[in-house]
């Protein structure tokens, strides 16, 4: 802990030459991200601490602590170091759902998220994950995790960028939204921090991937070598899953706010919701909105799983709502029935089960 207020008491001096913007701040607790949004820089530190220690008062720049555990150096005048640096943030994109099955809208969700990030010229997006949820969330006429997940997995080969993640769908309990978010950044950090091991055992830095950054240059290298900020994972929904957070007892109220203040949300319009308004009659999303990124789908698309296994059952085509491959998948494996519906039908649903148990 102590080291780390050294080495940002270090490094201040070494980036003020760069400009009287810069300026480190690092804060105790953790801010929301969208105080982060132009994160860049230093990443001083992975675990669970909580740096409190100032280095510098002059007016301007500020570093904070963003989840998980990273000290970034951020911009408090961003559009002048946007400008300067071209650096954007960078973003993953995780959607949860049933995928039961997965539609051609659901990676809609993702070019339109993508296109909107893109467009506020803050951020990056470096990849989107599909996550289908366990068959612990029992839903009603859910069919196995198995199978959707190979359904989501055909969808994604049409995508260069979309991916496909089993963790939660194979585990057999359901798990909770936020632990799949903080899971997915877990992996990011990890990912970078090892990305950064490998540099410095093989000495190597291969092509423009991991440049060493301009304001870095006499800083030591073990610390560079980390330099680059985690991407922030972000929560992609559509409307109605936004609103199901006004459901009584299906969200944890602590879990909405981690998820709005810690990671963000990215929120796709939808026929029959009203996120705006949602969000306006929300205490918590109010406060947070910043960290809520409201996508306007202008072509809109009221595709629906529930919708597409309805025409399923009956006989009725599907074609060009599902990716060719998902359709075959499904004629093959001869998915969606009368019976398939009735799967958990009469239980109750997991987040449900869960919130309304009553203590012992
Ligand atoms: N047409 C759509 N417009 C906007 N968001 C959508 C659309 N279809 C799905 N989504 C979003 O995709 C995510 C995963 O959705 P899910 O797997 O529940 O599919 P779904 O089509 O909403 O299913 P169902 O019809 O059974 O509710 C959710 O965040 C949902 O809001
Ligand atoms: O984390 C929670 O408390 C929580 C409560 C209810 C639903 N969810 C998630 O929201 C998603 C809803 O999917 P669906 O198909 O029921 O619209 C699914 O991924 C669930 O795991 C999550």
């Amino acid at each position: 802990m102590l080291g780390l207020s050294r080495i940002a008491r270090d490094l201040c001096p070494r980036l003020r030459k760069y400009g009287p913007w810069y300026d480190i701040n690092v804060y105790s607790g953790l801010p929301s991200r969208q105080e982060c949004q132009h994160t860049r820089g230093l990443l001083l530190s992975g675990n669970n601490n909580h740096i409190s220690s100032e280095a510098g008062r002059d007016t301007g720049a500020r570093g904070c602590i963003s989840n998980p555990d990273a000290v970034v150096l951020n911009s408090w005048d961003s559009s002048y170091t946007m400008e300067k640096s071209k650096e954007r943030t960078e973003v993953v994109l995780l959607a949860t759902g049933s995928f039961n099955p997965v539609t051609v809208m659901h990676l809609r969700l993702f070019e339109l998220a993508r296109d909107y990030l893109h467009s506020t010229g803050n951020y990056k997006v470096v990849k989107g994950i599909i996550s289908p949820v366990s068959d612990g969330y029992k839903k009603k006429g859910l069919v196995e995790g198995q199978h959707r997940l190979s359904m989501a997995q055909l969808a994604a080969q049409t995508s260069d960028w979309i991916k496909v993640d089993a963790w939660e769908c194979l585990k057999k309990d359901w798990t909770e939204t936020v632990a799949v978010l903080r899971h997915h950044q877990q992996h990011q950090l990890l990912g970078k921090n090892d990305e950064g091991n490998m540099e410095k055992k093989s000495g190597s830095r291969k092509g423009n991937k991991r440049k060493r950054d301009s304001n870095c240059q006499d800083i030591p290298d073990s610390i560079c070598a980390e330099s680059k900020a985690v991407p922030q994972v972000k929560l992609l929904c559509g409307a109605d899953m936004l609103e199901s957070l006004g459901t009584p007892n299906l969200w944890k109220p602590e879990h909405i706010v981690e998820i709005v203040s810690s990671f963000g949300l990215v929120c796709i319009t939808r026929m029959g919701s009203d996120a705006r308004k949602f969000i306006y009659e929300s205490d918590i999303l109010w406060k947070y909105r910043n960290n809520i990124h409201l996508v306007e789908e202008w072509i809109t698309n009221d595709i629906s799983s529930t919708k597409v296994r309805r025409a399923l059952r009956r006989g009725m085509s599907v074609r060009y709502l599902l990716p060719d491959p998902v359709l075959d998948y499904i004629k093959n494996h001869d998915l969606y029935s009368e019976e398939s519906e009735e799967k958990n039908s009469g239980l109750i649903l997991e987040p449900l089960m869960r919130n309304t148990k009553k203590p012992q």
